[in-house]
């Protein structure tokens, strides 16, 4: 038995630290849930330099709780967090199954052990991300099958702590009464993760990232239309968080398109194609205050 662990050596090995960099990177704010993703790391790091000294080891339950509003970045974090795990040799594979109400939970009697089973099986080696689980619970109704379906759920858990991990995502008040109505569950939540609305600023710096992402970028006058459609794009229902900001910029993309192919006859340059102009920003419902979009307001656009 070695007498002595080199921690940077292992952490280099795993890989981990670029998945934490890209992170930091792609991911604007978050900051609280960044360090607990790092703590978690150290976590793991630590158990396994133990491990590597004949110490005691467990490995700890890492089944989570993330709250907050449509658009926050709970899957895209559920995502690299299945990442960092399986580079942690936590789970053996690293994906992320999304499951709701419906794929968990039957009709009728005997339908909802296979069907939360069949759920878990498939995130064997990952990641089962419930989103929206307080539909899981329906206190008004004796019969529903949801509670079958979180007794299940409790059980695997615990029992296949390191085969799957669990994390139950949705509204931030909403998850809380889920909680007390369950408390069960809500110990064997080892971290409740709180994702915040992103503040005008954070919106804007995801704009840059999202452009940048797809070599495009906003002239002047197109940033200064676009901070404007921030500030009245929240304030509307369905107000999404990041996804809107995606969806605003997918449209954007759609109208620079169209005003190019009017030009057809001429050559375009390169900055042509990259440049968004403030009138492919102006031209958007939240600006000219139509609502017959309504429906796309409803996918958070
Ligand atoms: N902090 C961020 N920085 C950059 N992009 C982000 C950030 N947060 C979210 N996004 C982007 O916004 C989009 C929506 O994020 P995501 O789907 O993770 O949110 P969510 O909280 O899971 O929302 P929902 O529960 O409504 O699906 C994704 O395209 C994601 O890449």
């Amino acid at each position: 038995m070695p007498s002595s662990v080199d921690l940077a050596a292992n952490y280099a090995e795993s890989g981990v630290a670029e998945v934490l960099d890209q992170l930091d990177r792609e991911l604007i704010g978050l900051t609280p849930v960044k360090t607990r993703i790092r703590e978690i790391a150290a976590l793991l790091l630590v158990d396994q330099a133990r491990q590597q000294l004949e110490l005691a080891s467990t490995a700890p339950s890492l089944h989570m709780s993330f709250t907050g509003n449509p658009g926050t970045g709970k899957t895209t974090v559920a995502q690299r967090m299945s990442q960092i795990l399986h580079r942690l040799g936590y789970l053996r594979k690293g994906h992320v199954v999304t499951a709701t109400r419906d794929d968990l939970v039957g009709q009728y009697v005997g339908h909802t052990a296979p069907k939360t089973k069949e759920m878990l099986k498939r995130a064997q080696g990952g990641v089962l991300f419930i989103d929206e689980a307080y539909y899981l619970y329906k206190p008004d109704n004796e019969r529903d099958y949801g509670a079958e379906a979180i007794e299940i759920l409790l059980q695997e858990m615990e029992n296949r702590r390191t085969e799957v991990v669990v994390i139950f995502a949705g509204y931030k008040d909403r998850m809380d009464s889920f909680y007390s109505s369950n408390p069960g569950l809500s110990s064997r939540v080892a971290h409740h993760l709180d994702f915040p609305d992103y503040s005008n600023a954070d919106l804007m710096a995801i704009a840059g990232l999202l452009l940048n992402a797809q070599q495009y970028r906003f002239s002047a006058e197109a940033e200064q239309a676009f901070a404007e459609y921030i500030t009245l794009r929240r304030q509307l229902p369905f107000f999404a968080n990041a996804r809107s900001i995606r969806n605003a910029i997918d449209r954007a993309r759609l109208r620079q398109a169209n005003r190019l192919f009017a030009r057809m006859a001429e050559a375009l340059t390169k900055d042509d194609l990259i440049t968004i102009e403030a009138p492919d920003i102006l031209a958007s419902r939240v600006f000219t205050g139509q609502v017959e979009g309504h429906h796309l307001m409803a996918s958070g656009g």
